[in-house]
């Protein structure tokens, strides 16, 4: 597996140069914040998007830059398909907003539920999961734990989901060794619910441990975390298990990474989780990557030049992007 880091590294006067940050305000809560703020580079081959989660440090961030800079200096691979079917995202709302969540999408056909949030009980999963099933019965439904759930609490929700017939169970404990360990004792029960890898590959040393492990039945695969397409390309060929495509919670600009991504795969067997844009109140592209009839359209987006004027992060807040910008090109420029 090579190494995180970018085909080419601009100086990082460069890459000031070519910055705008924005503070994009959400439409449903997601991950406790209510804007989500992006650090977004120009650059020869179009627009690139760097946003880290605010609590990851500079050496995790590098790969975030690695992307961005890949879809600003180097642009896309060719892409094999037009068109990219996806799923709605349901965040850990009470049941009674799901329907208001779900219109945000228009018409899916699969659904992934996030499930386990802190503070909440497997009434409130199993009562959130009930509503999306009533909204759309023939959908498929998937359930995003996010490593929230110990391997009791998993065995226990996953067989009270049971009569769901979930698509998988994405992250639903910490750890490759407890995913494995997890999708053992199901089997041992006769539940048959696929799991999925997600922090496991994103936010590990290895993206390719949970395949050797056989730790999972698919694998999550962000382009921003895993240092850009062509490197998620890379690892999903050399993890040879299924694989969808998941955003970062990106503007349409990081969006179109992941599209590039879903673009390129030889195998797309599952909707991917890239129409997040319908969760956010506002984008900074005029015509948004949000789903059409289930599917995102292959196409380039750029900034609306009102629209990053009208989101530009508060001055505090732009300082503190681009002295991370500075940071994280500096852990680059060394490992290059
Ligand atoms: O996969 C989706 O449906 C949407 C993306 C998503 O859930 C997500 C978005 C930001 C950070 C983490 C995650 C996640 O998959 O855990
Ligand atoms: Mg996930």
């Amino acid at each position: 597996m090579p190494a995180v880091g970018p085909v080419v590294l601009p100086s990082s006067a460069d890459l000031q140069d070519a910055a705008r940050v924005v503070s994009v305000p959400m439409r449903v809560r997601f991950r406790s914040t209510e804007t989500r703020e992006a650090l977004l580079l120009h650059g020869p081959a179009g627009w690139g998007e760097f946003a880290p989660f605010l609590e990851y440090d500079d050496a995790e961030a590098a790969a975030w830059l690695a992307a961005g800079i890949e879809a600003a200096w180097t642009g896309y691979p060719t892409a094999l398909r037009t068109r990219i079917p996806v799923n709605a995202t349901v965040p850990a709302v009470t049941a009674d907003r799901v329907p208001d969540v779900l219109a945000g999408f228009g018409p899916v056909s699969t659904v992934k539920i996030k499930v386990a949030e802190h503070g909440q009980r497997l009434e409130d999963d199993v009562a959130r999961v009930a509503a999306v099933r009533r909204a759309l019965p023939d959908a498929a439904l998937r359930v995003d734990a996010n490593a929230g759930w110990t391997h009791e609490e998993a065995v226990e929700a996953l067989t009270a989901l049971r009569p769901v017939d979930l698509q998988y169970a994405e992250q639903p404990v910490a750890g490759i060794d407890g995913l494995a360990r997890l999708r053992d004792t199901l089997r041992a029960r006769g539940i048959g619910t696929p799991i999925a890898a997600d922090e496991s590959v994103r936010r590990a040393d290895d993206p390719l441990r949970v395949a050797r492990a056989g730790a999972a039945d698919l694998i999550v695969v962000k382009a921003a975390p895993l240092g850009g397409v062509r490197r998620a390309l890379a690892v999903v060929a050399a993890a040879a298990l299924p694989a969808v495509v998941s955003s970062a919670l990106d503007t349409s600009i990081g969006i179109r990474g992941g599209i590039a991504l879903a673009a390129a795969l030889p195998d797309l067997p599952f909707a991917c989780g890239l129409g997040t844009v319908a969760l956010m109140a506002d984008d900074v592209v005029a015509d948004p990557l949000r789903p059409v009839d289930g599917h995102l359209d292959v196409r380039d987006v750029v900034p609306d030049p009102a629209r990053l004027d009208a989101l530009a992060a508060p001055a505090d807040r732009e300082r503190w992007w681009r002295d991370r910008l500075a940071r994280v090109h500096a852990v680059l420029a060394e490992r290059t």
